[in-house]
């Protein structure tokens, strides 16, 4: 976690060494403090250097430690030990000196940075604050308004920056290290009292309470409901107006508000979910460490209207050669100067020169025959993409991919009319492309994990977050926008106004309300669509529009809206009203009012009040249940690439986590009963009805596939703030994933998260239980199980049927389930919970033989996997295709039972082995995962219970 060495024969050098970024992780802060100790009683020692392997100087503190109790040595006194040394100690910073990292850096006498490092105080963005004396030393060092900036936006800044602002000594183009142990040598001897930054006296402005005011309003502005930039600002406060010993414990004061807040909690659920999307997973098994991207060197883009102008800025500025095509003339040359415009004032920003020697501008498609890939942004039009994608299947060389800009339509449709519909994707970027961080990357069923791989990597290299999402309509952005919409416009024909629910939103945390940002957006586009899937147009009754279409019900206020010329912005007139067309400051416009006050006296609506609780619930709650829709239809590998697209495509506001999130947070019972509450208000409206009632059991994966993915994210999950181990307290009754099943952790509000199935998990103390009758005590119907149970629904349950009891006893349970006093079996199609007898007898018996090359643990395709399960000795289940029926079938968390697609009479138990602690077994490999463990399998006869 750390080296230590004594170099040129009177430097301790103290590396870090806690891959990839050196954070601040217990043993690492063990580690510092111990060489310290060292190198200040060496008496060889007359100087220290600190530095971080691998060219990364220190990420900062290890937040996933966050997640837990915090254990170790707490981080300041092991910073302080290092001020207060008297012998000089050097920070070598290269790579990165954050949040902790910089805070240690800050306790050296001397920073020394490499020319490419950056260095920032960022905990401000993950809902903390620098809370190991950054906020009191900071300030010390470069005065309030710098260090205030810094502490409130977490900006990273350039190690010239840094020179510049006093907070380094030096900046070498050379090795940071080495510059430091020269340094270090030099420094010897030097007074090192002026060198500690806790005794230096902050320059304190004269206008301080003016600053710091103006940085709270502007602070209240951009963020607004969000407390962490808040708690910095006083923070920073007390560093002008207290000692330093007063203010540190104001800085921990507020440090132990924050930490604990559901806040900093979402944003640090953020921070790991960004990170998370990017490791892509297909039904397949493909994902992102098992397929090989290409290279992507030259691209062309079809259609130079605004998506496609910035989709070509987006490639050239990170150096791929991009043909430009348009279908005239006249648009080939507008788009032209657009683009080369963009990517000069683009250019000018970063300080670069712009890359116009990578374009190409052409009206002829001929000229894509050697482009290593294609993106189609052309008008959203099936007809017209069908056609361009037919002409590139001549055109283009045969390994060129092929990929459209849709951002709903059905991109496996387009992949059917070329030569290579294993080479097509959807790469859907967000308006204005070259500035909206997110692209959907939309697998079809035929798309190659090649395919997605490269269109994931490219989309990396753009410098987007870009998630892998599946071909339905919408995809899953979109798809779940479009219930979010219809929410709003319900609340208006109800009684609410535009402003009335854009408020609400805005109080939540959007930037902008729904109204709002549809004026921004534009509502002919809408409109458009709406029309073009037959819910609206000529046929329907101008005056008497029906409020219920294609089965659900339908709110015509945007048509009529849009029937009038109000497009929103680019027309001055929307929702609101706007001084001129194109102006930004909305107001309310008493002809919308009038409009919705003559449409509902013309339906005989009653106007109510309608309270702004109800306004979130229905508009995000279901939000959020469109989102488990789409988990459940596999369309999203997992609720954090639901979250990740609502942050960077619809700027749902990141100090909520995301939809998904957020509805943990208010706690998905709550959220369950507040939509069956509005379902039963609208049942005309399916999107409120809750997704446990409606679920179908869509997955049809096989079980094996499911749980090694579920395996890789339960592992992926280990440690992380928004989610923890079982507390085996609860159990998710459509996995049986208890605590013991090894696979399972749990979001921190009792939700089972595994690839295929975000379930609600079921307090024990709540489960229905009938007892069950004792075992008789001979019993000869035992088995020992010397196999995990993952295990054995992967491999050996075929061998339970026919049981082996020759008395035929109906039901199957497993003595040691995952709770205490409980069973979960399944009899009759039906989940249920029985009660262990008080006294419990355990009979051992054989283990059923196991071809051993079975129980490899194993990663294939699905062709693969039959051949797996032929190898299984034993005779075949005879009522159910495959090991995975447990997934298809529960208990939801309202008590209802849903259909199961193995036949009626199946009985067959869910559990799982008892044995497991989730917190050891992220320690070990692969394998080990799947390391046998024992377990008892009890045979029981005759227990007549049902729930
Ligand atoms: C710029 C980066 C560092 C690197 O970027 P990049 O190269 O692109 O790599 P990434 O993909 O981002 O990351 C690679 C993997 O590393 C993981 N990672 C990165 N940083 C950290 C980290 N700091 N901790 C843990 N893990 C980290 C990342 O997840 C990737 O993992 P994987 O491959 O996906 O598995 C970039 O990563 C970055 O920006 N990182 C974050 C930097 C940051 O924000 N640092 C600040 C951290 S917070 C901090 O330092 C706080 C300091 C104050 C400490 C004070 C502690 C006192 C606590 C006491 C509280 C008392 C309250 C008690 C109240 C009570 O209950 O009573």
């Amino acid at each position: 976690m750390a080296r230590y060495e004594l170099v040129k024969r009177s430097v301790a050098l103290i590396t870090l060494t806690n891959p990839p970024v050196n954070a601040l992780s217990s043993p690492v802060r063990h580690a510092i403090a111990n060489s310290m100790e060292r190198a200040l009683s060496d008496p060889k020692v007359r100087a220290v250097v600190i530095c971080g392997e691998n060219g990364r100087f220190c990420g900062g503190a290890d937040i996933r430690e966050f997640a837990g109790p915090l254990r170790g040595p707490p981080l300041i006194p092991v910073l302080e030990a290092i001020e207060a040394g008297d012998k000089p100690v050097v920070a070598a910073i290269e790579g990165m000196a954050l949040g902790g990292g910089f805070e240690l850096a800050l306790f050296c006498h001397y920073r020394i940075a490499q020319s490419k490092a950056r260095l920032g105080l960022p905990e401000v963005t993950l809902g903390i604050l620098p809370a190991a004396g950054g906020t009191q030393r900071l300030p010390r060092l470069i005065g309030i308004p710098a260090a205030l900036e810094m502490i409130t936006t977490g900006r990273h800044i350039s190690a010239q920056e840094a020179l510049k602002l006093g907070i380094v000594d030096q900046v070498t183009d050379q090795n940071a290290c080495e510059t430091a142990l020269e340094f270090a040598l030099k420094a010897v001897g030097k007074p090192l009292s002026p060198r500690r930054v806790s005794t230096l006296t902050t320059p304190c402005p004269p206008d301080l309470d003016a600053l710091l005011e103006a940085a709270t309003m502007q602070v209240k502005k951009k963020t607004p409901g969000v407390m962490a930039p808040l708690a910095c600002i006083q923070a920073v406060r007390a560093a002008a107006t207290m000692p330093y010993s007063k203010g540190m414990k104001q800085e921990s004061e507020l440090m132990a508000t924050l930490f604990n807040s559901g806040q900093a909690r979402a944003l640090q659920y953020c921070f790991f979910a960004q990170r998370t999307a990017g490791k892509w997973t297909l039904p397949s098994g493909a994902q992102w460490n098992n397929s090989k991207p290409r290279e992507i060197r030259s691209a062309a883009v079809i259609g130079l209207g605004t998506m496609g102008r910035g989709i070509v800025v987006s490639l050239a500025r990170v150096g791929i050669s991009v043909i430009a095509v348009e279908s005239e003339k006249k648009l080939l040359e507008n788009g032209r100067q657009m683009v080369i415009g963009m990517l000069e004032r683009d250019a000018k920003r970063r300080g670069v020169s712009a890359s116009l020697n990578l374009l190409k501008f052409t009206l002829s498609l001929q000229d894509l025959k050697d482009v290593d890939l294609v993106i189609e942004a052309v008008f959203e039009d099936m007809a017209l993409k069908k056609r361009v994608f037919q002409e590139l299947s001549k055109v283009c060389r045969p390994g060129t991919l092929l990929c459209t800009n849709t951002s709903g339509l059905d991109v496996d449709a387009l992949a059917g009319v070329t030569d290579r519909p294993h080479l097509v994707a959807g790469m859907h970027f967000f308006s204005p492309a070259h500035v909206m961080k997110l692209l959907e990357v939309v697998c079809g069923p035929r798309s190659s994990s090649e395919t997605i791989a490269t269109a994931m990597s490219l989309g990396k290299k753009m410098g987007k977050v870009s998630v892998a999402v599946g071909n339905c309509p919408g995809f899953v952005g979109n798809r779940m926008l479009k219930p979010y919409l219809d929410q709003a416009t319900f609340l208006l024909e109800e009684g609410a106004t535009p402003e009335q629910i854009d408020k609400a939103l805005e109080d939540f945390g959007f930037a902008m309300g729904v109204f709002r940002m549809s004026d921004l957006a534009g509502l002919d586009v809408g409109w458009r669509v709406r029309k073009e899937s037959g819910l609206t147009g000529p046929d329907v009754d101008p005056k008497n529009p029906p409020r219920k279409r294609q089965g659900r019900r339908y709110c015509p206020i945007p048509d009529m809206v849009c029937e009038q010329g109000r497009f929103g912005q680019k027309t001055g007139r929307g929702w609101y009203k706007y001084d001129k067309p194109g102006d930004t400051n909305a107001k309310p416009d008493p002809l919308i009012q009038n409009l919705l006050e003559t449409y509902r006296s013309r339906y005989g609506i009653q106007p109510r009040n309608i309270s702004d609780q109800e306004i979130i619930e229905r508009c995000l709650f279901v939000l959020a249940n469109e989102g488990f829709r789409i988990l459940e239809d596999g369309m999203a590998a997992r609720p954090e690439d639901i979250d990740v697209i609502y942050l960077f495509g619809y700027a749902f506001p990141r100090h909520r986590g995301g939809p998904m999130f957020y509805a943990s947070m208010v706690g998905l019972e709550r959220v369950l009963e507040r939509l069956e509450h509005y379902h039963q208000a609208h049942p005309d409206v399916p999107h409120l009805e809750p997704i446990t009632m409606a679920y179908t059991g869509a997955q049809k994966a096989l079980k094996s596939d499911k749980l090694d993915e579920a395996q890789a994210l339960a592992k992926s999950c280990a440690g992380r703030p928004d989610f923890l181990p079982c507390d085996g307290l609860s159990i998710c009754a459509t996995h049986s994933h208890g605590k013991c099943f090894k696979l399972h952790w749990c979001c921190h509000l009792g939700w089972c998260h595994c690839k295929y199935v975000y379930q609600p998990m079921t307090n024990v103390a709540q489960l229905p239980s009938t007892p069950v009758p004792a075992a008789p005590s001979d019993c000869t119907d035992t088995i020992d199980l010397s196999i995990s149970l993952t295990e054995r629904f992967l491999r050996i349950s075929p061998c339970f049927l026919p049981p082996p009891c020759p008395e035929s006893p109906k039901y199957c349970n497993i003595a040691e389930l995952f709770i205490d006093d409980y069973i979960v079996k399944r009899i009759n199609g039906k989940m249920c919970y029985v009660q262990r007898p008080p006294i419990h007898t355990e009979a051992p018996s054989t283990p059923p033989q196991i071809n051993p090359a079975s129980l490899t643990p194993q990663k294939q395709h699905t062709e693969d996997k039959q051949t797996v399960e032929e190898t299984v000795k034993g005779p075949k289940m005879g009522h159910c295709s495959s090991p995975s029926s447990s997934e298809d079938s529960g208990i939801n968390a309202l008590g209802g039972h849903y259909l199961e697609s193995c036949e009626e009479e199946s009985e067959d138990e869910l559990s799982t082995d008892g044995h497991s602690s989730p917190g050891s077994l992220w320690d070990q490999d692969e394998c080990t995962l799947l390391s046998p463990s024992k377990s008892i399998v009890e045979i029981i006869e005759n227990i007549e219970t049902t729930v």
